[in-house]
């Protein structure tokens, strides 16, 4: 699916991301795990750029735009699938059949405001959802996500990540919570100060093998 090879990303010359080669297969659960600042965002953002066609993102700005309303922040996920008119249309009278689309994902989402709410009257785990079902509304084969479960509690964090992954045929997301991690992805991806440290299939690692990566355990419990 995807095959990057002598990658080097950085910043006003600075590299912060390198790696001799990393692939990303067809049907693969991939989770990255790091520390903050290791420079995840800034491969999940390359991978997206590399796979915009067929990927949607959920990054961790969410870009909302909070005097809108629910429904007209998810629907920006479709404005590429259509004519700008019809967009246009649509945003000053949303049609019947994109509310009822969008109103059965926000419900899939566990988000039962009403879509006229504006975001900016949302708590931060509501929001978080908004964004997640604006990339879910593009109806893209592969989600990439960048920590998009985590303002929401553990219990809801794994219900959304399973309805995310039964959506999508391949999933790459940075999380910070080790039992996700383990449970949910086939393959984890640790990245320490810009580097791959560990890339393995899941079924070969126990939870002390990502010990190293600072990652959050509330979800123990719940697994
Ligand atoms: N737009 C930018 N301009 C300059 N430096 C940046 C920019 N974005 C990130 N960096 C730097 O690149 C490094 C890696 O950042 P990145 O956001 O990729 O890390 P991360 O692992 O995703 O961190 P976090 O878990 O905190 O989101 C950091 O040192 C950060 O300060």
């Amino acid at each position: 699916m995807l095959h990057l090879q002598h990658l080097s990303l950085g910043y006003q010359g600075r590299q912060v991301f390198g790696c001799d080669s990393l692939s990303f297969h067809r049907g693969e659960r991939v989770a990255i795990v790091g520390a903050s600042g290791a420079g995840k965002s800034t491969l999940l953002g390359h991978i997206h750029q590399q796979l915009a066609a067929e990927a949607a993102l959920c990054a961790q700005a969410q870009g909302l735009v909070d005097g809108l309303s629910v429904f007209h922040n998810v629907y920006m996920g479709a404005l590429a699938r259509h004519h700008w008119s019809y967009n246009l249309l649509n945003l000053a009278w949303p049609l019947a059949g994109h509310k009822s689309a969008i109103r059965a994902l926000c419900d899939e989402l566990e988000l039962d405001c009403p879509l006229t709410t504006a975001v900016g009257r949302l708590s931060g785990g509501q929001r978080q959802r908004v964004a997640l079902a604006r990339a879910l509304y593009q109806n893209k084969d592969i989600f990439i996500g960048d920590e998009p479960l985590s303002a929401l509690d553990p219990l809801m964090a794994q219900r959304l990540l399973s309805r995310i992954q039964a959506r999508h045929h391949s999933t790459i997301m940075v999380l910070h919570n080790k039992q996700q991690a383990l449970n949910y992805f086939d393959r984890i991806i640790g990245i320490a100060e810009g580097r791959v440290i560990l890339d393995s299939p899941t079924a070969n690692l126990d939870a002390s093998a990502l010990d190293s990566f600072y990652l959050d355990t509330a979800a123990d419990a719940t697994s």
